[in-house]
């Protein structure tokens, strides 16, 4: 949506001043739910968005900077909360979308490590976490702490890498968050969207093996979909297809859990760029990668809404 606020990425402490204000802006629209908090105990804020309407019970979930030095997802889900407050009752499908399913939306699941690269290693990925006995190293990987195959080929367990899989599943507070909220809302939530960069890519189950997913050929089409409309109206290329085989191996990630928990649509969306200003994708580019992710999402909820 307009003004120069989505034209800059925002530091932790914006970022929480902005939650703080959104929500008290549209408190008929938006609540704010304390799912947890960080290593260094800073809150994990999930934002619910619902339509002027009464209750459903279908929701959609949407997880933002679970890396921390890809600064284009947060700027994604602050852009797409102001989209969707902006234009509801204006645009049919943000209209649709919020009169059928809460969206609860993390801007930012990692905010140590966000903040670490606003203030020490613009680009550390993993969270902050330091080990009790010995390792100098510090950090674990979010995406490989999920319990999905977890830190089998594609995650690492020396603690000095940068795909650290962790001590043991959901032994980080940012992942055991996720998934406490993920498992208390499980008959709710239909449709997971973990927001990462770059390489543009529209990913799906499974990432932790080259097994294909039941409702393979579904998943395959809906990105199909979002990647034809994206070339179409945006002149842009994004690849689609299962984690696996699109990108690389990747074991215990948040989407590979969540499809397992029984949320069938569950996708990684990777942002731009393809990898000339990589994670230092400039806040000029920022308008056009969120109408790219836009309708991305659009097109998985809308789905979403039509079949569960
Ligand atoms: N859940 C794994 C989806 C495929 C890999 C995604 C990328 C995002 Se930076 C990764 O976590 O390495
Ligand atoms: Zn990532
Ligand atoms: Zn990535």
């Amino acid at each position: 949506s307009g003004g120069v606020y989505h034209e800059r990425y925002h530091s932790l402490e914006d970022i929480y001043f902005w939650i703080n204000q959104t929500s008290q802006e549209h408190s008929d629209m938006v609540k704010v739910i304390l799912i947890g908090s960080s290593f260094e105990k800073r809150p994990l804020h999930v934002m619910k968005l619902s339509g002027r309407r009464g209750a459903v019970n279908r929701a959609m979930w949407m997880d933002c900077g679970i890396h921390a030095r890809e600064w284009i997802a947060p700027a994604f889900c602050l852009w797409f909360v102001n989209y969707a407050l902006r234009f509801y009752s204006h645009n049919s499908e943000i209209t649709e979308m919020l009169n059928n399913m809460d969206i609860y939306i993390l801007p930012v699941m990692n905010p140590d490590g966000y903040k670490y690269t606003w203030t020490t290693d613009r680009m550390w990925r993993k969270n902050r976490s330091v080990l009790k006995e010995g390792s100098e190293c510090v950090g674990v990987d979010l995406n490989r702490n999920f319990d999905a195959r977890w830190c089998t080929k594609g995650a690492s367990n020396d603690p000095c890498d940068p795909t650290y899989c962790g001590q043991y599943p959901e032994s980080e507070p940012e992942a055991q968050a996720v998934a406490k909220f993920l498992r208390s809302h499980k008959d709710t939530v239909k449709l997971y969207i973990s927001i990462h960069s770059y390489s543009q890519m529209l990913l799906f189950p499974y990432s932790c093996s080259y097994d294909e997913a039941p409702n393979h050929n579904e998943l395959l089409e809906l990105t199909k979909e979002a990647s034809t409309k994206i070339r179409r109206y945006y002149r842009n290329h994004y690849k689609y297809g299962p984690g696996a085989k699109t990108i690389y191996l990747a074991p215990g990630g948040s989407d590979d859990w969540a499809y397992n928990l029984g949320i069938k649509y569950s996708f990684t969306f990777e942002l731009q760029d393809r990898g000339r200003y990589g994670f230092l994708l400039p806040p000029s580019f920022i308008p056009q990668a969120c109408n790219e992710a836009l309708l991305a999402v659009k097109i998985t909820a809308l789905h979403v809404i039509k079949n569960t």
